[in-house]
């Protein structure tokens, strides 16, 4: 599993690794460069004209080392020193000097900053890396602003895009990347989505720092990757029936909001669920029935809204049972919760408006336990827990109440986070701007549920379900884009197994 280690650990890290290893920081830098390279020249053609932007600490070595680099490999590369070069780190130096005579590089003082035209296709930025430590000011943030005023540029970050701090908010400018190519993990402040104008696509190249040397400086915070939740999946044998599968059932629905529930059921069915049920009020039947053939339908003996008198003995049935997508918030939607929270105990995905209910039924919250995953949007989430100001005290409410009320919480949105009551906070690395759609939170629900039903255990239904959520949000808007729906997600979840090589 790849760590999440804070900024500031990484001198640490980084002194501590070139120690064990007996090899130089030098090298490292060198590592990193190469690595750098090897996913830009899959990304960028030699004809490009490519400007590199260094500054005078160890990402501005970076950026001369990948100059020098990418310089011999025939790329049209300029590289421009922006920085106080007489207080250059040692490595930085060294790659200045190591760069070839005949690779312009061009010092810039404020008057150029001002007045220079760049006639470029790319725009490297190795400013400032993780070593940033106030807000940019001077030469620099007029180096970034103009950068940023760039138009028809392909700009990436080395590392991390110049001026955004590491483990906080961003206060004041910082470049905005297209592309961060970011070194052995992500840093902490690129999975806040305050920073994704500046952080654009994240890519994560190895730099040679192996996973066991990195768990020493383990902060219990995870990049979650497919190889991650291969293993987590349970293999059924060619004898398996469909009891093996599991029986979930996905309550909610109400008049108006019934497509909710079919997404979600279909979700349990396409992700390999034996049977669906829905559980919806009476005007639900007939919808469901027809809408999605395969699964069965019970009724609440309510009209529009799932109430207090349903099929109760009916919910032991079920492996796993997902709640809330549709159901709404009116009095007997909230009289169906609490009932349903004294009945069944077993494994349970709570969503959408049972959120909402619990959020405004705070007794509600005692009956949470290890055997529920909460699912709520970031707005969902402030309304269980108060307005967070930044996304970074939300990450850490979410850790606060899975430990409080023992259960899972996965925080929805770009790098969706799950929090464990043990303080494990895993971040995904799949999923689109494209899945930003009405109902893919309702396809999560059925997936989660409906690994749970598949015997699961509830750590592994609910990384394997956010994961391959995420990733059939992918497969989904390949062509599809901004036309991208829930259902074509739905859709998309066989082709995520043969990704996955699951059958
Ligand atoms: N394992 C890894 O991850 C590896 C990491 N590596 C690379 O190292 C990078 C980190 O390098 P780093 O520590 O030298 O910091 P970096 O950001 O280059 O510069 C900091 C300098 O800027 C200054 N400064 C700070 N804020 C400022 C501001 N607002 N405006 C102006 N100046 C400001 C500050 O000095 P100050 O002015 O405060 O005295 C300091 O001198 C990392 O991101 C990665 O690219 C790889 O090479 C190898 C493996
Ligand atoms: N920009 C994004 N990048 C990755 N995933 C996203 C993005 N936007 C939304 N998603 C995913 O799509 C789902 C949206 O869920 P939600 O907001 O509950 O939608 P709804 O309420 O309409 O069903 C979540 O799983 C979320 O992680
Ligand atoms: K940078």
């Amino acid at each position: 599993m790849l760590e999440i280690i804070s900024g500031s650990s990484v001198k640490k890290l980084d002194a501590d690794f070139i120690a064990d290893r007996g090899i130089s920081s030098h090298r490292l830098m060198e590592n990193a460069a190469q690595a750098f390279c090897g996913w830009f020249e899959k990304k960028y053609h030699r004809n490009d004209k490519v400007g590199i932007f260094c500054g005078h600490g160890n990402n501005g070595g970076d950026g001369l080392a990948i100059g020098r680099l990418l310089w011999r490999k025939g790329y049209d590369i300029i590289v421009f020193l922006v920085g106080d070069f007489d207080r250059a780190s040692a490595d930085c130096r060294l790659n200045r000097e190591l760069l070839p005579d005949k690779l312009p590089a061009i010092t810039m003082n404020d008057e150029d900053i001002k007045h220079m035209e760049f006639d470029l296709n790319v725009v490297i930025d190795a400013v400032l890396g993780i070593g940033v430590n106030r807000p940019l000011e001077g030469n620099i943030l007029h180096m970034i602003t103009k950068l940023n005023g760039l138009s028809e540029v392909s700009k990436v970050a080395v590392d991390i895009p110049t001026g955004l701090p590491s483990d906080e908010c961003l206060k004041g400018e910082a470049f905005r990347a297209d592309v961060t190519v970011s070194f052995q993990f992500p840093k902490f402040s690129l999975m806040f989505p305050e920073h994704a104008a500046f952080v654009g696509k994240l890519h994560v190249v190895n730099i040679g720092i192996d996973r066991n040397f990195l768990s020493q400086f383990s902060e219990n915070k995870f990049y979650l990757q497919k190889k991650d939740v291969v293993d987590r999946h349970i293999s059924f044998s060619r004898f398996s029936h469909k009891g093996d599968f599991g029986r979930v059932l996905l309550a909610g629905g109400s008049y108006g909001s019934m497509g909710a529930i079919k997404m979600s059921a279909e979700a349990a069915l396409r992700t390999g669920s034996g049977l669906a049920a829905c559980l919806v009020p009476q005007c639900g039947v007939n919808i469901i029935q027809i809408a999605l053939p395969e699964a069965q339908v019970l009724s609440a003996e309510s009209e529009n809204n799932l109430g207090k008198s349903y099929p109760q003995d009916s919910l032991k049935r079920f492996d796993a049972i997902g709640v809330g997508p549709g159901m709404g918030t009116n009095s007997d939607a909230v009289s169906f919760l609490k009932d349903f929270f004294t009945r069944y105990h077993g494994p349970k995905v709570i969503d959408a408006d049972a959120i909402n209910i619990l959020a405004k039924e705070k007794e509600l919250l005692n009956e949470l336990d290890e055997n529920c995953v909460l699912t709520p949007h970031l707005k969902e989430f402030e309304r269980l827990v108060g307005a967070c100001t930044n996304h970074k005290e939300r990450l850490s409410k979410s850790m606060v109440f899975s430990k409080k009320y023992r259960c899972i919480v996965v925080l929805k949105g770009a790098h969706t986070c799950i929090s464990f009551p043990d303080g494990r906070q895993f971040f995904n690395s799949t999923g689109n701007k494209h899945m930003a759609t009405g109902g893919a939170g309702d396809v999560l629900t059925g997936m989660i549920t409906s690994f749970l039903g598949q015997g699961y255990s509830v750590e592994n239904a609910t990384l394997c379900g956010v994961y391959q959520h995420g990733l059939a949000g992918e497969i989904a808007s390949v062509y599809k884009k901004r036309g991208t729906i829930a259902t074509d997600i739905v859709r998309a979840i066989p082709k995520s197994y043969l990704v996955l090589k699951i059958d």
